[in-house]
């Protein structure tokens, strides 16, 4: 059976750190990269890349020495293309309690060797909070579709 989600745990280092002394957004925009690659990678079989993300707002900053919990899972599948579903918590890791930073939508492409996008297995949503985050991972996708063409819409 195909593997269709994956948490990563890790403490932030001081060397993810930046000047205001919290974890940079791009070190969190890596570690949403890295988890939804692994989560992509493994559900296709292929390896996979990075087309488009949605919004990714920073609710929280996270700390160092924090304990960090990026978890990702299939939303949705197209024919080439899968919607991951990231959510990112951190913690202390004294108190075990966890709080959500930031979550979005991450679109990756399955590729052959050559780079052409080759056919992803289809993910079918079972649960209830599995039809809502298709739901939104498809409403996520067309709005990234959407912004593509917007800057030229608006002259
Ligand atoms: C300090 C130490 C550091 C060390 C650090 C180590 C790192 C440790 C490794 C980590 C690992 C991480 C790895 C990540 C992976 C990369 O980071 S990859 C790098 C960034 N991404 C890229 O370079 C991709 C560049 N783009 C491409 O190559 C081509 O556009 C692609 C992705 C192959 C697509 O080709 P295409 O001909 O445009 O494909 P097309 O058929 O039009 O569309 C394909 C699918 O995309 C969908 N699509 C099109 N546009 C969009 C859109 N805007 N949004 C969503 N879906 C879209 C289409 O609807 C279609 O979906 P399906 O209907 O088939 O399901």
């Amino acid at each position: 059976m195909k593997q269709s989600s994956m948490v990563f745990r890790f403490l932030a280092e001081p060397t993810d750190v930046n000047f205001g002394g919290k974890v940079h957004g791009g070190v969190v925009m890596k570690w949403i990269d890295q988890a939804g690659y692994a989560c992509a990678a493994g559900w296709s079989g292929h390896y996979c890349v990075t087309i488009s993300t949605g919004t990714i707002r920073f609710h929280r900053p996270i700390l160092v020495g924090q304990i960090v919990e990026v978890s990702a899972k299939i939303a949705h599948t197209g024919k080439t293309s899968m919607q991951i579903f990231i959510s990112v918590k951190c913690g202390d890791p004294k108190t075990q309690s966890m709080n959500e930073t930031n979550h979005c939508i991450i679109n990756f492409v399955a590729t052959d060797q050559a780079g052409y996008p080759v056919e992803v297995p289809s993910f079918v949503a079972k649960t209830d909070e599995e039809k809502r985050l298709e739901a939104y991972a498809i409403k996520m996708k067309e709005i990234s579709i959407q912004a593509e063409s917007l800057l030229q819409e608006l002259g």
